[in-house]
């Protein structure tokens, strides 16, 4: 494999040492950079780097050298919750939110996740990959180089193991870490509307042994939410997965205080994501803790709900990420160059913090930090090259105006 120098980097960004896996609280402040520097790519790692004032003397035969003209270059971003896998958009659902209608009321009224569901049913393995990998090609280009899927939209044996074989194949096809999570309990079908324990045994019964037999998921989700699975459900499918290993990385307090965060750190979630709705003690559940809160801006932003108190979270000293939740009903959109921008603007996050956030710890969020996520030696070479910009809050501040320039995955220019 050809190995890449870079040169001429305005700033390298995020040179984070490789213990540290992860940001805490007011440790998310701190986004160490390099000015005037090289960076050496080698089997697809980053191997080295330094000041423009001391190259390195012995250089790898095969070398390709690449200007970076006086641009940052930071790691690629790590996305830890979509749902890019789905069989047509919502954009009849789009035109209801214009005229005043809610994502609760269109999702009563059988629009919504029972919306994809139905459409679901009828897709094939082909056109789901085909579509998804669309998206995901799109996503790449914007810089986002780790990306966790979720299912949810077959709410079926065969509908949610067909979504599951899809995300596998994404992960056999593209040169990015992707991580699946399970999702079945979504959404009650509607034949399970009046008999909740039906479906949720049926998740248990017969999809969890399925998924675990032929390795498809790598953690376990429940959209706990008043109106989808009550925290009592929540529990009880979260203890089930527990036993076939899968960890859960869970949707909580999206539309109300739903008690969705506290049965995440009870089971050791991952991550609990959304957060939208979150009261004191939610944020007191996640201080001083290992339980990721995930933020999607993006979602506040399109709904028109409220935004994540990411600032509490932080001063509680909990660890922080922001992903894109990339769906077609509540975020049709999977641009972490705009999720950056809407954490500086709307949670108020630091153009650092938010930045750490759409990097390290979103790696974290799908335990890939020991891989990606910083500029470390040995961690794979996924990297944003920039144009030259005026400082790094340019990049969250120009919101809209991509100034990415070059990307590179595993050492090599896309
Ligand atoms: N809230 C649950 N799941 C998705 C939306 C699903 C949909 O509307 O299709 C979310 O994270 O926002
Ligand atoms: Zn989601």
């Amino acid at each position: 494999m050809a190995s890449l120098l870079i040169t001429h980097i305005g700033t390298l960004v995020g040179l984070h040492p490789k213990e540290q896996l992860m940001l805490r609280g007011p440790e998310m402040s701190h986004l160490p950079t390099l000015e005037d520097a090289w960076l050496l790519c080698e089997n697809g790692l980053i191997s080295d780097f330094g000041t423009m004032d001391a190259l390195p003397g012995k250089l790898p035969n095969d070398l390709e050298t690449l200007s970076a003209e006086g641009g940052y270059v930071l790691p690629s971003w790590c996305d830890s919750h979509s749902h890019i896998v789905f069989a047509a958009p919502r954009e009849e659902e789009f035109v209801m939110k214009i005229a005043g209608k809610s994502y609760e009321e269109i999702a009563a009224a059988g629009g919504g996740i029972l919306n994809s569901a139905a459409k679901m049913q009828q897709a094939t393995e082909e056109a789901l990959f085909e579509t998804a990998a669309i998206r995901l090609n799109d996503m790449i280009q914007q810089g986002t180089a780790a990306l966790e899927i979720k299912s949810g939209y077959g709410l079926s044996v065969g509908s949610e193991l067909k979504m599951l074989r899809v995300i596998r194949r994404l992960k056999e096809s593209f040169p990015i870490p992707i991580k699946a999570s399970f999702l079945a309990a979504h959404a009650f079908p509607i034949a399970y509307k009046n008999n909740h324990q039906g479906y949720i045994s049926q998740i248990i019964d017969e999809m969890l042994p399925q998924i675990s037999a032929e390795g498809l998921a790598d953690y376990m989700d429940v959209f706990c939410e008043t109106g989808f699975f009550s925290v009592e459900e929540t529990d009880q499918l979260l203890t089930a997965a527990a036993k076939y290993g899968l960890k859960p990385k869970i949707h909580a307090n999206q539309l109300s205080v739903s008690g969705g965060v506290q049965i995440g750190v009870k089971h050791q979630a991952i991550s609990v994501d959304h957060l939208e709705a979150t009261d004191e003690a939610a944020i007191a559940a996640l201080s001083n803790g290992n339980t990721i809160a995930t933020l999607l801006p993006s979602c506040s932003f399109y709904l028109g709900i409220p935004f994540a108190n990411a600032r509490a979270l932080i001063q509680a000293n909990a660890p922080v990420a922001l992903a894109s939740d990339y769906n077609p009903g509540s975020t049709p959109s999977g641009n972490m160059n705009f999720v950056l921008s809407l954490g500086c603007i709307k949670l108020k996050m630091l153009p650092e913090e938010a930045i750490n956030a759409c990097t390290l710890n979103g790696a974290a969020a799908m335990e890939l930090s020991r891989e990606t996520g910083s500029i470390t030696k040995g961690k794979k070479a996924n990297l944003i090259i920039t144009r030259p910009i005026s400082s790094l809050a340019f990049l969250p501040y120009s919101f809209g105006q991509s100034q990415i320039k070059t990307i590179i995955i595993n050492g090599k220019i896309r």
